[in-house]
């Protein structure tokens, strides 16, 4: 397996659960939901997406042409220190690409595998932590997991379709964009009427790191 690597950072979480935890970020090239290319975006199934993930040209990206380079490459980005190491692997859809003898060479090397996907494809097995984001009228084949985090409002995606799947937290996140402020008061608005789900802030767009 060869694998298209957009970028690989370090940051803290900024969504969900995790929110806070330091974290190397792992984003693969590629989705099955958009090309990725503006002028495809209003006839994509996923239209509102707020990540470049097209090409290998990022901070840290690249093509790897074997899982241990990868994870190695994943690992010298966290750095030395052996404890509480996380990795989470985003995109575009990561689960086109991470199988499993790249979960088998991360956890080698220490790492708590988190990922966040769209949830229409099978992951391999061993994920430790699994954050699923529906997204319109997508099919979803991943009903359970760590939590479930839906970007609000989406006409083809309201919360009422995905409260009684198997997860341990579930939240709503705004959708970014022109709408951003409305998007954020219909959300709490929502969280306050329905105490099952939570509100989640991309923190970090707040404090401006990645
Ligand atoms: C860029 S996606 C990549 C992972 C995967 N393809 C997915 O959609 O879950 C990472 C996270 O950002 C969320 N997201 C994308 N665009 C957003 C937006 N405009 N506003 C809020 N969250 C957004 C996604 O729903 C997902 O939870
Ligand atoms: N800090 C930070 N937290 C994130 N959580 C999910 C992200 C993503 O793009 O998947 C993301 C991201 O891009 N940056
Ligand atoms: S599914 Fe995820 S990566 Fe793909 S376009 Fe939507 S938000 Fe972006
Ligand atoms: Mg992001």
């Amino acid at each position: 397996m060869m694998y298209a690597v957009k970028e690989l950072f370090l940051t803290l979480q900024g969504e969900g659960a995790q929110t806070g935890r330091r974290a190397v970020f792992l984003r693969f090239a590629g989705c099955n939901l958009w090309s990725g290319r503006e002028q495809d975006r209003a006839t994509a199934v996923c239209t509102f997406c707020d990540t470049d993930f097209v090409g290998t040209d990022g901070p840290g990206g690249g093509k790897f042409a074997a899982p241990e380079a990868l994870a190695d490459a994943v690992a010298a980005c966290w750095g030395e220190t052996a404890a509480h190491r996380l990795v989470v692997c985003t995109g575009g859809e990561p689960l086109l690409q991470l199988d499993a003898p790249l979960v088998a060479a991360l956890h080698a090397r220490g790492f708590e595998i988190a990922i966040e996907t769209n949830g229409t494809q099978v992951p391999p097995p061993g994920i430790d932590w699994i954050c699923v984001s529906p997204k319109a009228d997508a099919p979803l084949v991943l009903t359970a997991g760590s939590e479930l985090k839906l970007v609000f409002p989406q006409a083809k995606a309201m919360p009422d379709r995905f409260a009684h799947m198997d997860f341990q937290h579930f939240f709503l996140q705004p959708m970014d964009g022109p709408a951003q402020a409305e998007n954020i008061q219909a959300a709490i608005a929502y969280c306050l009427a329905h105490p099952q789900w939570r509100l989640s802030l991309q923190t970090h767009k707040l404090t401006g790191i990645p």
